[in-house]
């Protein structure tokens, strides 16, 4: 099912020369002279469009450094002055936005924290009732795409057509290589449910370190994101946040000359042509995968017919774990990844376990 946002797309709101929407700049404004120098660094690039710095900043435990406060926003306003570079904060409270709208930001964005209670993504659109000003909203921490969704949803009631979403991974239990999980299957999701939002990633957030953005930044563009939020410092080593994953304006230029750009279609025709043959072999393919598997299906229904007249139980262990053992072997020898083919096995599995339990035994209606 589609979803209904009324959007105005990116590319009225901010020209980016066909290009990927680059937002660049310190995790947190420290000092003004680290701002203006670092915004002059990322202008003279050529290839940053907005200045990004953290005023108010979200910390974990208290006593940490909770963001330079509202000085920072005449620090951007005279970083915007000197570059013309446009300028974008994190907001969280009604007077955030006050203070960010009086100041002339250009841009706001909701935290992955803020995303998760809906009560502060309600606040701040109450405060953006009658505003023309683009706002991006981050996932929430958690994996929940209905959480992102609604606060989508809140800000555009607000009246802000001008929305953007921020990829910026996921809290997991799992220790991964990762800060933040990416979980590309939600930001899928999300540019499947709303095919005109704009998505921007935000590899800094996702990687924890520099060394995995230049990866991640390439990943989201062929995941057909929009745009880039990477976090660079003057001299990332003495950052008073997130030192680990900041990046100085030279190695962002890098990194950016580096990216294979990637369009959503070819204007080659032959291109067209080609992938369209590939295409139908997948087309067929995908006919038989679907027909066999309701093939099997059937003979599983047999199997539960013959079970239920014998008095067999559904779940066999040593039956499925020969399948399990074999078909990762086979798959492994063609290539498939173990995991995959594991993943695909037991959703085999299970449905034909349903199917039997269909078969076998009736299940009750639940009483109203
Ligand atoms: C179909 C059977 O029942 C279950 C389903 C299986 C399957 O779908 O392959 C395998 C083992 C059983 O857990 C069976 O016993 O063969």
């Amino acid at each position: 099912m589609k979803h209904t946002l009324d959007i105005i797309p990116l590319q009225d709101w901010l020209n980016t020369d066909g290009k990927p929407l680059i937002i660049a700049g310190p995790c947190s404004a420290e000092t003004e002279e680290q701002l203006v120098s670092t915004a002059h660094l990322l202008a003279n690039t050529g290839k940053v469009n907005v200045l990004r710095a953290g005023i108010w900043k979200p910390r974990t435990r208290p006593g940490e450094f909770e963001g330079i406060g509202s000085i920072g926003l005449e620090w951007l306003k005279r970083a915007k002055a000197e570059t013309g570079l446009l300028t974008a904060i994190e907001v969280a409270t009604a007077k955030h936005v006050e203070e960010a709208l009086a100041a002339g930001v250009d841009i706001l964005w909701i935290g992955a924290r803020s995303t998760a209670n809906p009560f502060t993504v309600q606040e701040i659109a109450d405060a953006l009732v009658g505003v023309d000003i683009p706002v991006l909203i981050k996932n929430p921490v958690n994996p929940d795409i209905s959480l992102w969704l609604g606060a989508l949803e809140r800000i555009n009631r607000a009246g802000i057509k001008k929305i953007g979403a921020i990829h910026r991974g996921f809290s997991s239990y799992e220790k991964t290589a990762f800060r933040n999980e990416p979980m590309w299957d939600l930001a899928i999701q999300l540019k499947t449910l709303c095919p005109d939002l704009p998505v921007i990633n935000d590899p800094s957030h996702i990687c924890g370190n520099r060394e995995l953005i230049p990866y991640i930044s390439q990943k989201a563009l062929d995941m057909d994101m929009q745009g880039l939020i990477i976090e660079s410092h003057i001299d990332p080593s003495v950052a008073w946040t997130d030192a680990k994953q900041q990046v100085t304006p030279a190695a962002l230029s890098e990194l950016l000359d580096n990216l294979a750009a990637r369009q959503a279609a070819s204007n080659d025709p032959a291109f067209d042509d080609n992938l369209a043959t590939l295409r139908t072999e997948i087309d067929k393919l995908d006919d038989q995968i679907i027909q066999k598997i309701g093939e099997r299906m059937k003979i599983a229904e047999k199997i539960g017919q013959y079970k239920r007249d014998n008095n067999v139980t559904i779940l066999q262990v040593s039956r499925w774990d020969e399948i399990l053992q074999k078909r990762t072997q086979l798959a492994q020898a063609l290539n498939l990844d173990a995991d995959f083919a594991k993943k695909f096995l037991e959703l085999v599995h299970n449905e034909s376990i349903r199917k039997q339990n269909a078969v076998m035994n009736v299940q009750p209606t639940a009483q109203a």
